[in-house]
């Protein structure tokens, strides 16, 4: 039986699973023109900011590990210090993909982790709610995320010719925290990667060896900073980012 299994099993319902987070924040922001998404102003702090005070609040998560590009590691340390974040452990270097960057993170958690949870760096409005959620879903199945419906439908096409049109109330929008049995996802992401599987979250990569993930609630505010129309939105969104 996986190492990952027999933890979930014989897991104390009275103790709380230690969580750590892992905030993937080395991408290069193309799509956002070249500006580093993470580092620009949403209300009067950076998003990375926002994003990282969420994490720091929520009482299931017990150490915080950032990664991110080697030359961002000052300016983001000093953002760490700035915020009086106790909980980041580190700020380490990432890699070509959001996986390798994910799995760089992971390897710095502390031994006793249990759960890991992976939040993009470029998503500064995530709930209280949403968080605890999805962290008490992964402490009972082991792999959980949050998800809205998606609003609009969608086509699947190639080369601008629609193949077909997927039953539109099968089709969620996942959002992160992604998050997992710490055994499980650490050896999942290694095997995509040396398999070189192109994933584009990290559920796939437990999904790709058979593990079922569960859907938490989701909240169409815990929006990712892509383009620039979605700082405009999230200028939008801030104050109403707690209100149930
Ligand atoms: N090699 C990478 C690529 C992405 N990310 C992080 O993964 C999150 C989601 O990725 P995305 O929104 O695609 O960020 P970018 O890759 O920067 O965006 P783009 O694709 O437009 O370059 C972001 O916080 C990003 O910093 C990462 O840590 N390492
Ligand atoms: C992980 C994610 O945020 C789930 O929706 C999304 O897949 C990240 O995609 P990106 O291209 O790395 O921003």
């Amino acid at each position: 039986m996986a190492e990952w299994l027999k933890r979930l099993l014989k897991r104390n319902r009275e103790q709380q699973a230690f969580c750590t987070a892992v905030v993937p924040a080395a991408g290069s922001s193309t799509r956002m023109g070249g500006q580093d998404k993470i580092l620009l102003t949403l209300g009067d702090v950076p998003v990375l900011m926002h994003t990282l005070r969420a994490l720091d609040s929520c009482p299931r998560i017990q150490e915080i590990v950032v990664v991110t590009r080697e030359d961002l590691i000052v300016p983001i340390s000093q953002l760490c210090r700035e915020g009086g974040f106790s909980k980041v452990k580190s700020v380490v270097v990432g890699g070509a993909s959001r996986a390798e960057s994910v799995l760089r993170g992971i390897r710095e958690a502390s031994e006793g982790a249990e759960l890991i949870a992976i939040h993009d760096g470029a998503r500064p409005l995530v709930s209280q709610a949403v968080l605890d959620e999805v962290i008490r879903k992964a402490e009972e199945c082991g792999a959980a995320a949050p998800a809205v419906p998606v609003k609009d439908t969608i086509k699947q096409a190639v080369g601008g010719i629609v193949e077909r049109t997927p039953d539109r109330s099968e089709l969620f929008a996942v959002q992160t925290p992604q998050v997992f049995d710490a055994a499980l996802i650490r050896g999942a992401l290694a095997k995509a990667l040396e398999e070189g599987a192109a994933l584009t979250d990290d559920c796939s990569a437990v999904e790709r060896i058979g593990m079922k993930v569960s859907l938490t609630g989701g909240d169409y505010r815990n929006l990712k900073i892509t383009t620039p129309e979605d700082l405009v939105l999230a200028e939008a969104l801030l104050e109403w980012r707690e209100k149930p």
